[in-house]
């Protein structure tokens, strides 16, 4: 299928977000969205979220950039990460959608997110991990994000690994990442996008999703 111009869709133009409500899905609020694009290893996060901030003209961070070399090295040799290799990782890229807030910057970010807690994390830093302490007081509100998962076969998925060169992540890890993933459903805010279907196609999904609540 031909995806059509942008100039075609409207509400797929970034000036379209400021006027638009958002209630259920969409994370348009006060005109600045933050979106993650989430699932498993080779779901499709690094080459959706880079395609649609740049269709968007918004900025883009990869998660996998931020990882440390342990991590990597870890992941390379075939070892699963654990919450404790997790939870630093998750704080500081919160910290970078908190600073995209911050200066009112549309901003999409590829990041697993397996786990509910990894998300509350992205949402609210590492206030989510201390909420077993209600007497702390919440340095931060919680951050509005649009969770976006990708979701799919796992024959579909180890197909594309089979065929990825140069990535870090081994093909053999996916099994971990399905048991490790806990798909993201109500009341988080969030959509599910079949990544069977074409690039462009989930990437118009998402812009509907963003722009049409
Ligand atoms: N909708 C799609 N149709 C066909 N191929 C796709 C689609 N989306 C992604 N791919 C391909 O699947 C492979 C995995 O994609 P990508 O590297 O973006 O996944 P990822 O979720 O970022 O993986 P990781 O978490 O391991 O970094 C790539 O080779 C990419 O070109
Ligand atoms: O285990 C995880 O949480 C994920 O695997 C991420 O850490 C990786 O960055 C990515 O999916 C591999 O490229």
């Amino acid at each position: 299928m031909t995806p059509p111009r942008q100039e075609e869709v409207p509400w797929a133009r970034p000036s379209c977000s400021s006027r638009l409500p958002r209630e259920r899905g969409g994370a348009v609020g006060l005109g600045m969205v933050l979106v993650v694009v989430m699932g498993v290893s080779g779901a499709g996060k690094t080459t959706v979220g880079s395609r649609l901030a740049a269709k968007l003209g918004w900025k883009f961070y990869d998660a996998d950039d931020y990882h440390s070399p342990e991590n990597k090295k870890k992941m390379a040799e075939g070892i699963a990460l654990n919450d404790e290799d997790r939870i630093p990782w998750l704080c500081a890229l919160h910290d970078i959608l908190r600073r995209e807030h911050l200066s009112r910057q549309d901003a999409v970010l590829a990041c697993s997110a397996l786990k509910k807690m990894y998300r509350h994390i992205l949402v609210s830093g590492a206030s989510a991990i201390e909420s077993s302490h209600p007497e702390q007081p919440r340095e931060n509100p919680a951050l509005q994000i649009l969770f976006v998962h990708l979701d799919g076969s796992v024959d579909t998925i180890a197909g594309r690994l089979e065929k990825r060169r140069g990535h870090f992540m081994p093909p053999e890890l996916l099994k971990s990442q399905f048991d490790t993933l806990e798909p993201p459903r109500t009341p988080e805010n969030c959509i599910t996008v079949s990544l069977e279907k074409s690039l462009p196609e989930v990437v118009l999904e998402i812009e509907h999703a963003i722009f049409s609540g």
